[in-house]
């Protein structure tokens, strides 16, 4: 089955055509504003020999499966826009361009939500009033999880067990970064929530603050309301903390170059991932595996191996010689548990397996 898949990141358009499980052709969008639609146009328009196109939706809302989109389905994920700004405006205006030109080939929603919708209710809940929570669906839903499922498959491929045996504590590390526990093939718990703020801090955003300081910041009027939603998405993290674009590249050019706010802004960059990891290690009994995935984990193994250097506690091991290599990989010691993983993160290859299940089956229920 040939399968066009359309991955809208926060930072990246990545497009690929994707044939019997293997990538034939590749398009990404470095630094991609979230509506620059020319190269969708170009794959539409050459690769439209397909049997389906899978497009990644980071909110799904409560669905656990992918499916088959039509405008109902459409306009209720064009309804999530508000819960993931960077994320579901520019995956809407793709799926519209797919659904005008490809009228005959079936069009599939892949959710980040979905590896999470079963995460236990203690993981899933705020400490918010209950009729606040079941009016509005305050949850945790958790996102990245097209790239936990890749790399679990990954995991497990490696070593040669059943999906559902290791506990992985996955770290993906994009322009946004999550941290999410993996037990019995599926998600527990999570560091983002109810949106893909929550968490480690990020790109351009800034993971969890303390919820007083947004209080402060409006009752001292240093921020209104409607401006919330730009700070915490647009305007902190990497971005905010040194004055750069936030993409790490641009961090580490400033660091080297002497910047204070550069170098601060990259130890808590890595504190913050390291909290998150321990974290998740709390909602697993034992960790069999922890993966570094994502852009930043694939191109600065020096990162990788700072972040592996505060886990002593976990027991987590790495060999600089491994950490430096190519390809998916165990980068810890022979024979060390946890082990540890750098996987190059697929999401074109989960979105192709899901669609392709989907469109087997067409009862919307992956097999
Ligand atoms: N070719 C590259 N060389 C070095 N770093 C890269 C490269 N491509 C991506 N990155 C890093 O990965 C980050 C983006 O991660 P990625 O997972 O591709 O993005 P997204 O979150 O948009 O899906 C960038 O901020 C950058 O630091
Ligand atoms: C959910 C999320 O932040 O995704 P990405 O890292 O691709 O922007
Ligand atoms: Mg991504």
């Amino acid at each position: 089955m040939r399968v066009l898949t359309v991955n809208p990141g926060s930072s990246s358009l990545k497009l690929a055509l994707v044939a019997n499980g293997v990538q034939e052709r590749q398009v990404t969008v470095d630094r991609w504003d979230g509506t620059m639609s020319g190269p969708l146009s170009g794959a539409l328009a050459e690769w439209s020999d397909v049997d389906a196109v899978a497009v990644r939706f980071v909110h799904g809302g409560n669905r656990r499966w992918p499916v088959v989109l039509d405008r109902t389905v459409l306009d209720e994920l064009a309804g999530l826009s508000r819960l993931a700004p960077l994320h579901q405006p520019g995956a809407v205006m793709a799926a519209e361009a797919v659904l005008a030109s490809m009228a005959s080939v079936p069009v599939v929603a892949c959710f980040d939500t979905s590896f999470h919708a079963s995460m236990p209710t203690a993981a899933r809940l705020y400490g918010l009033p209950v009729d606040l929570t079941r009016k509005y669906g305050l949850y945790r839903y958790g996102f990245h999880g097209l790239s936990c499922q890749y790399s679990l498959r990954r995991v497990a491929e490696i070593i040669d067990v059943e999906l559902t045996a290791p506990r992985v504590v996955c770290v993906h590390m994009g322009a946004g970064v999550s941290v999410t526990a993996i037990r019995d093939g599926v998600g527990v718990d999570t560091s983002m929530g109810f949106t893909p703020l929550e968490g480690a801090v990020m790109a351009t955003r800034s993971g969890s603050v303390d919820p007083g300081v947004l209080l402060h910041l409006l009752d001292t009027a240093a921020v209104r309301a409607e401006g919330l939603s730009d700070l915490l998405y647009h305007r902190s993290g990497l971005a905010g903390m040194t004055g750069t674009s936030g993409d790490l590249r641009d961090v580490l050019a400033a660091r080297r170059r002497g910047s204070r706010d550069a170098e601060l802004a990259v130890d808590v960059y890595v504190h913050r991932i390291r909290r998150e990891i321990g974290a998740m290690a709390m909602s697993l009994d034992q960790v069999d595996a922890v993966v570094f995935t994502g852009g930043v984990a694939t191109y600065n193994p020096d990162l990788v191996a700072r972040i592996a250097a505060g886990l002593e506690v976990l027991g987590v091991r790495v060999v600089r010689g491994l950490l430096a290599a190519a390809g998916d990989r165990v980068v810890s010691p022979l024979g060390a548990l946890p082990r540890v993983f750098v996987i190059t993160a697929r999401e074109d290859l989960e979105l192709a397996t899901q669609a392709e299940a989907v469109v087997a089956s067409r009862s919307g229920v992956p097999s």
